[in-house]
């Protein structure tokens, strides 16, 4: 039988309220986006799961939202793996400015293309393909083993990763893509296949108003 993979989503954080544009930027969490963190972590408490290991990003709004969720599981020293491979999509020059403020100056449509298709990079940026182009190696090489070992392995990063690994776990066309919006702080847990291919996936708790 093989594991359990769930991937979260950080909590919201200050320049997520602020709308800006965040990338590698190293914003912490707002107290609604600490709130969110132990929503997920209380939901994955009731769900019955114990880690084995827990992966996170080099950026400290995942780091923390993964130590919460450690701590609502009753696993707070737990061995965490921090790796720059599942930071947030690299957004180039639009890192720190403010979302509205970019449709305003580029369009909507241009903005949307930016922040959802799959090979249009932002200026200086990366493209969705490129953010899945580290994330997706990472995955196979240290995560995917794992899981497949029989472990329950925890990632907590960020949107745009973890849409790059959502989109080939889910087999998500370049069009399907567009539309996924990933809502932080709720646990996506896969059941894989002895394949690697996916058996089952939960959402527990509420995707619908991510945007
Ligand atoms: O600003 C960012 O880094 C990301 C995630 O918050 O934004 P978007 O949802 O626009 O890709």
């Amino acid at each position: 039988m093989s594991g359990t993979l769930v991937l979260v989503r950080h909590g919201q954080s200050e320049w997520n309220l602020k709308n800006l544009f965040t990338g590698w930027r190293d914003p912490d969490l707002t107290p609604l986006g600490v709130e969110e963190a132990n929503a997920g972590g209380k939901a994955l408490a009731d769900y019955g799961i114990k880690f084995d290991i827990a992966y996170t990003s080099d950026l400290s709004r995942a780091q923390k939202t993964c130590q919460i969720i450690l701590d609502n599981v009753g696993q707070p020293e737990l061995e965490t793996i921090r790796d720059q491979a599942l930071n947030e999509r690299d957004y180039g020059d639009l890192s720190g400015l403010n979302k509205d403020d970019a449709r305003q100056k580029w369009g909507e449509d241009q903005v949307h293309v930016w922040r959802r298709s799959y090979d249009v990079p932002p200026p200086g940026g990366e493209s969705l393909r490129d953010t899945g182009a580290r994330v997706w190696p990472y995955y196979l090489t240290d995560i995917l083993p794992r899981v497949l070992r029989g472990e329950k392995v925890l990632v907590a990063a960020h949107g745009n990763s973890l849409r790059a690994l959502v989109m080939v776990l889910d087999r998500l066309s370049k069009e399907q893509v567009l539309n996924l919006n990933l809502a932080t702080g709720v646990p996506m847990v896969y059941k894989l296949n002895p394949d690697s291919t996916v058996a089952s996936k939960e959402v527990l708790g509420d995707m619908s108003g991510a945007h």
